[in-house]
């Protein structure tokens, strides 16, 4: 559905000094670089995945976003989307995608959010009958009903966000790209966006590519990580993959009777002790829980045990580190 081959995008940007004399030169002589926010990128994507695509600042991700839906034209590759290349067939390529960009809005600021949406169903050339259908469910499962009456300007950033994503799903896209879709929002929207972005995939079999700097976001919602960083493409495989490379410490909190043993065990590190009290991170690799907690009893008076992966926010630090971006 999605094949990008060798994308490259550069841009010219002007050196900035600082100082009255740098300033009064640059008048005259202005000095450039060039930033290469994308070299030879390469990935395909199957319908119906939910792809979250990764990296730190100025990785490159929205740049790529901007290429796949044709607001930004690469300097060389090939992306080719549902057999459309999007900076050359925008118009018809158009009407398959959704692209919502958390720090931008595509509705407009003083009018009604309903009047967007109807200047957005004339646009697309949705039918009437389908934009109803389309319109009651979006406003149903994002809680719109309350909002789509008011200007967008007086709406809270969370608001926004479900009139964004509903906007730019009017038109029955097969595809949704979302740049940073929970940006700024409270643990209640967080939850509510990513339970709906995957009942759009699992009822609609909308493709969504996604990316986000909260690995809450990851974990709820990708099958699969695309890692970009310093313009490149490092990793792409599953979260699964990733947690059996990296994510071979585990978590154990114990409750116990008070002692004063320190616990130490070989392959665990103390994260926290108190003498009721002890959590320790276990290499998994060194010794088995089932060792570990073995030890324990015969050691302390447990009273509870809970074990817990490590989260993955922790797995995508040690992957930035290994890739050194
Ligand atoms: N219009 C532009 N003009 C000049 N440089 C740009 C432009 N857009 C992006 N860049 C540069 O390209 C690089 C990649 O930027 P991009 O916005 O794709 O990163 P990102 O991964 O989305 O970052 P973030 O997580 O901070 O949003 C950065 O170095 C950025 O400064």
């Amino acid at each position: 559905m999605i094949s990008v081959e060798g994308l490259s995008k550069s841009f010219k940007v002007a050196k900035r000094s600082s100082g009255l004399r740098q300033a009064a030169k640059a008048l005259f002589f202005r000095e450039h670089k060039i930033v290469h926010a994308l070299n030879d990128v390469s990935f395909y994507i199957q319908p119906g995945e939910i792809v979250g695509y990764i990296g730190p600042n100025g990785a490159g991700k929205s740049t790529t976003i901007k290429v796949m839906s044709g607001i930004l034209v690469p300097d060389g590759g090939s992306c080719s989307i549902m057999g459309y290349t999007p900076w050359k067939d925008r118009v018809p390529y158009v009407r398959n995608i959704g692209v919502v960009f958390g720090q931008r809005t595509q509705l407009w600021w003083d009018v009604p959010v309903i009047d967007s949406f109807e200047l957005l169903r004339d646009i697309y050339k949705v039918p009437s009958a389908e934009y109803k259908q389309t319109l009651d469910l979006l406003v149903e499962t994002l809680d719109l009903q309350s909002l789509i009456g008011m200007p967008v300007r007086q709406l809270s950033l969370g608001q926004r966000m479900r009139c964004e994503i509903a906007a730019s799903l009017l038109h029955s896209p097969k595809i949704l790209f979302l740049d940073e879709p929970t940006i700024g929002l409270d643990a209640i929207s967080k939850i509510a966006v990513r339970q709906f972005i995957k009942t759009i995939n699992k009822e609609k079999d909308v493709t969504v590519i996604l990316t986000t700097h909260d690995m809450n976001d990851i974990e709820a919602l990708a099958n699969r990580i695309l890692l970009i960083g310093k313009g490149s493409l490092l990793y792409d495989g599953t979260v699964t993959a990733l947690r059996s490379r990296f994510g071979t410490r585990k978590s154990i909190t114990i409750d116990y009777r008070e002692t004063s043993d320190r616990l130490d065990i070989p392959g665990t590190e103390p994260l926290s002790w108190s003498p009721e009290r002890a959590v320790l991170s276990v290499d998994t690799e060194q010794v088995m829980i089932s060792d570990v907690i073995a030890q324990l009893s015969s050691r302390v008076d447990l009273l509870d045990v809970a074990v817990e992966s490590q989260p993955i926010e922790d797995i995508i630090v040690q992957l930035y580190k290994e890739y050194r971006i």
